[in-house]
């Protein structure tokens, strides 16, 4: 099994589509995001299938509930054990403990999203109307997180030296917002390269649309993996 840490979110918008995507990749371990995009078009059988065909599947569902209703469902959503589900850190300490406990007894970890990458200072003191920073935001989360029985984060590579250094050496730093130099940025806020996302600490990194939408992903792919191996 490969032991490259590049989790390909697989934004597609049904299965055929993502068939299309995996065809030239053969018999290569992949690490899969599947995000809401696909799963609620495609549902369990989707990621059943992945999982019996040696996929390693990360289900990035995000999940935002009161505590009850997200201990609930991630008791059904554990037993397609996954690598990694993801919740918000904003539905607070409570809810975070309730899901930690949810899984319990499963393969599956939690990864908190602490701030989407997508969201700069600006926006988060703006349109949020948070007065702190964003770093103190995302460290805040960060801890509630680990406090509460999280097993890591979903944080841009701009925070993750200062989690790292937080949360000690267990602890999963999970950062999406990764483009090459020339990539788009596209709708993230907070970008950087694979390289120095690893760097800062980062455990995996999500990269999407600089892998799915290149002329040709597995050469794309195949490029990146050799680079930060
Ligand atoms: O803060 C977050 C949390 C999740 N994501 C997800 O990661 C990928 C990134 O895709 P790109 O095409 O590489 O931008 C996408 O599936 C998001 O839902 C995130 O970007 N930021």
């Amino acid at each position: 099994m490969s032991q490259t840490p590049i989790i390909i979110a697989c934004d597609f918008a049904s299965r055929a589509e993502l068939e299309i995507f995996l065809q030239p990749f053969g018999s290569e371990p992949l690490f899969l995001k599947i995000g809401m995009e696909l799963y609620y078009k495609e549902g369990n059988s989707l990621v059943q299938e992945l999982k019996e065909r040696g996929y390693k599947v990360f289900l990035d569902l995000k999940l935002h509930d009161i505590p009850n209703t997200v201990a609930q469902a991630l008791r059904s959503l554990a037993q397609l054990d996954v690598e990694y589900i993801t919740v918000h850190a904003t539905g607070g300490a409570a809810m975070l403990k309730a899901a930690s406990e949810a899984v319990q007894g499963s393969k599956t970890k939690l990864l908190a999203v602490t701030v989407l990458t997508s969201i700069s200072e600006e926006s988060l003191q703006r349109d949020l109307g948070v007065v702190a920073t964003l770093d103190e935001t995302v460290m805040a989360y960060a801890k509630m997180a680990q406090d509460n029985g999280i097993d890591g984060v979903i944080c841009s590579p701009h925070e993750t030296a200062a989690i790292r250094a937080q949360a000690g050496t267990e602890f999963a730093i999970v950062t999406p917002g990764i483009r090459d130099v020339n990539d788009a940025t596209d709708d993230q806020a907070r970008v950087a390269t694979p390289e120095w996302a690893l760097e800062q600490g980062a455990t995996e990194l999500v990269i999407g649309r600089s892998i799915t939408g290149s002329k040709q992903p597995l050469a794309t792919y195949m490029n990146i993996k050799e680079r930060i191996k």
